[in-house]
């Protein structure tokens, strides 16, 4: 069996790891667009009719446009790298672990999440669902991401000499992401978000804190990391790790690209307050790797196969 894959944007930040990952895989014969075609709605339109399965690695514009461009009578499936459509209706997020693996294998479109609601809701979806944290708890996410986060626009301004040693931004607290922390967290309210970037090319933090000590019955944080333990047991991808001993996390300047996350859940001495923090590759399991993963499973394969992860 080969696949037909088209990858459209596929000179892109996202578009490029996909590509990597694919490439050397027999099971798929892998379509992309050259130089001025690239951007040309006839080859694009032809092109995304003819596969299989398209891999859109676009502006949230693009990818609209791109999935307006398919006759349902080709029967293309698609895996949409942008925020377009996380929210839509009809359409699959694709986080297998959330979602369920069988989910995401019959799906027709699927949306991959954005790279920090996959550490945000990694570690609070779950744990909402188990009803060890509440639903209707005003939950604040504090992130920092690599650089290669913002695509080619950003990777321009850091390598262009004129980078900043830390940016904060999203101060008018409306980021694309949070609709989708909220949705498919299950959350009444909306989260507040505090995202940053530094001079590493990739890798993020993702950070929830959490006043165990004012939620109703008091959970503790043991019982926070048994819970995502289980939750996640078994998974290739998703790690609990063990935080005893663990003084400080950081971003590498120079990271391998990695497709794993990894969740530590750390308690303070005397009960009462958390930190549920996600380590992952804003390119790994934050978008290339997820797709990957994704289309994996929609084609009946290992969800790992192609995958960068620990051995
Ligand atoms: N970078 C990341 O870590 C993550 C990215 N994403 C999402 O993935 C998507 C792609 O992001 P990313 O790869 O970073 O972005 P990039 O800017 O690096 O790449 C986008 C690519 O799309 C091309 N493009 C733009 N408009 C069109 C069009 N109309 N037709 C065909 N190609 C077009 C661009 O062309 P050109 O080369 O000419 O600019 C570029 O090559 C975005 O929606 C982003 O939000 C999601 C999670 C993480
Ligand atoms: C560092 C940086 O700028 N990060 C981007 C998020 C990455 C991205 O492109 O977002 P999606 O996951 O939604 O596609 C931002 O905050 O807008």
């Amino acid at each position: 069996m080969t696949v037909s894959v088209f990858v459209d944007g596929a000179a892109g930040t996202t578009g490029l790891e996909i590509v990597e990952r694919l490439q050397g895989r027999p099971e798929f014969a892998v379509h992309m667009l050259d130089g001025e075609r690239r951007k040309d709605p006839a080859a694009r339109r032809e092109a995304l009719n003819e596969a299989e399965i398209a891999i859109l690695c676009l502006p949230d514009d693009a990818s609209r446009e791109a999935v307006a461009m398919i006759d349902p009578a080709a029967g293309t499936r698609v895996i949409d790298a942008s925020s377009a459509h996380r929210t839509a209706p009809g359409w699959t997020y694709g986080f297998p672990e959330l979602i369920g693996r069988e989910t995401v294998a019959a799906a027709t479109r699927v949306s991959n999440p954005g790279c920090y609601p996959t550490g945000f809701l990694a570690l609070v979806a779950p744990l909402v669902r188990a009803g060890v944290i509440p639903a209707d708890w005003p939950y604040t996410v504090n992130a920092v991401s690599g650089y290669s986060g913002g695509g080619k626009a950003l990777i321009e301004q850091f390598e262009s000499g004129g980078a900043p040693a830390f940016r904060a931004y999203a101060y008018a607290m409306a980021h694309k992401h949070q609709p989708e922390m909220k949705a498919h967290a299950g959350l009444e309210h909306d989260v507040i978000f505090a995202p940053s970037v530094v001079p590493a090319y990739r890798g993020m933090i993702v950070e929830v804190p959490l006043h165990l000590g004012a939620m109703p019955g008091n959970p503790t944080a043991d019982v926070l990391r048994d819970t995502l333990r289980r939750f996640f047991d078994g998974s290739p991808v998703v790690s609990v790790r063990d935080e005893s001993g663990i003084g400080e996390l950081v971003l590498e300047e120079n990271a391998a690209p990695s497709d794993a996350m990894d969740l530590f859940v750390f308690g303070n001495e005397g009960g009462g307050h958390a930190r549920l923090v996600a380590r992952l590759d804003n390119l790994g399991k934050g978008a290339s790797g997820a797709a990957v993963q994704s289309l994996n499973l929609m084609c009946g394969l290992d969800q790992t196969a192609g995958l960068r992860l620990p051995a």
